[in-house]
């Protein structure tokens, strides 16, 4: 049965535009969709410095084609020699949305991590007195761990004692993917939340072993078991303010995810809102949409929610299939879920 709903036009409070060609072909499909985006700082370099920043942002408006309106939300990537005072800066300028931590060697483009915690307390410090969010890719690295057990043991080892010193730091735990991430969350104070992809709330971990390996249902941190994404579908239909979208839309070129060692990371930019729309729809929640893709995410970063709207569509199955955005000489990225027809999608106002 057709259904459509208007919502205030959502943000996405995860995001990977990576640089050069890929940035060029996947910012227009972002801002397509989307009125802002936290933007990532795991470039090679990373984004280290104010002037990194600053460079990056105009990268990123020069991608964007002329008349879209979209406001790429900086962040910088927190190494051991993150200088306080960067903090403060941004801060006072506007210019920085948010920092982000990797544990050194946890995901794609993390080698410039965080080893030893005790040598990133002045920047915290300076972060919780600046009121600037943290936001952790919460997995730990130490390799006996197993890879389904790294988000829960994150918690245990790294959050909590963070928390315990940190008790005014402004924290998203990033792309939660357990139970333990969405309880843990749900039951702390308002300087916690955490971003959910819609892929998260799609598959678990069979599903990337369906018939065979699907390489492009391979991110960090992997999916889990089935008890997981239904906790996960909860939390984000709950209604609570705690859980908003971050895509976490990682675009790497086929030729990098259909081989021997892929690398990890999902490209969902052209279909996040229609897949995290069916959801909501299969939730009997479609009422929560609006909180969880448009109001959490502003009010957890005191920002206003966006003025303009969307219109979304439900057909039975809607024609609409997304294969793969051209990255230039280099190759394609393939969307998640390539060549499904959508149920739902985004018609123009
Ligand atoms: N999610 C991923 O699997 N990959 C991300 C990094 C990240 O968000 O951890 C990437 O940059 O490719
Ligand atoms: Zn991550
Ligand atoms: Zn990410």
């Amino acid at each position: 049965m057709t259904a459509e709903i208007e919502i205030i036009r959502p943000d996405d409070w995860h995001l990977h535009l990576r640089d050069g060609a890929m940035l060029k072909a996947v910012a227009p499909v972002s801002a397509a969709s989307f009125s802002r985006a936290i933007v990532m700082p795991n470039l090679v370099p990373p984004v280290r410095t104010l002037a990194d920043l600053r460079a990056y942002r105009g990268r990123i408006e020069a991608a964007l084609p002329a008349g879209m309106s979209f406001r790429p939300l900086m962040t910088l990537y927190l190494t051991e020699t993150t200088d306080p005072r960067t903090i403060t800066e941004g801060a006072g300028s506007g210019e920085l949305a948010a920092v982000k931590l990797y544990p050194a060697g946890a995901t794609t483009n993390s080698d410039a991590g965080v080893k030893d915690f005790s040598r990133v307390h002045g920047v915290l410090e300076a972060m919780q007195k600046a009121g600037v969010p943290l936001l952790v890719h919460g997995e730990v690295t130490d390799p006996e761990v197993d890879i389904f057990d790294r988000e829960a043991v994150f918690i245990e080892r790294v959050l909590k004692p963070l928390r315990k010193d940190f008790p005014g730091l402004r924290i998203v735990m990033e792309h939660i993917t357990t139970e333990e991430g969405a309880s843990y969350v749900g039951e702390a104070g308002d300087n916690l939340a955490a971003t959910i992809t819609p892929q998260h709330l799609i598959i678990n971990r069979t599903d990337i072993f369906k018939g065979g390996i699907r390489p492009h249902f391979y991110c960090l941190p992997i999916a889990k078991r089935e008890n997981h994404r239904q906790a996960l579908r909860k939390a984000a239909t709950s209604g609570s303010a705690k859980f908003f979208l971050g895509t976490d839309s990682a675009p790497h070129l086929s030729s990098l995810k259909e081989c021997a060692c892929g690398c990890a990371g999902i490209f969902n930019a052209p279909v996040a809102i229609p897949y995290v729309a069916q959801v909501f729809d299969e939730e009997d929640a479609l009422e929560k949409l609006e909180g969880f893709v448009s109001r959490n995410g502003p009010a957890f970063y005191r920002l206003p929610v966006n003025t303009d709207t969307i219109r979304l569509r439900r057909e039975a199955p809607d024609k609409t299939v997304f294969h793969s955005v051209d990255a230039g000489e280099d190759g394609l990225v393939v969307v998640f879920k390539a060549d499904q027809p959508l149920m739902w999608s985004v018609v123009e106002n």
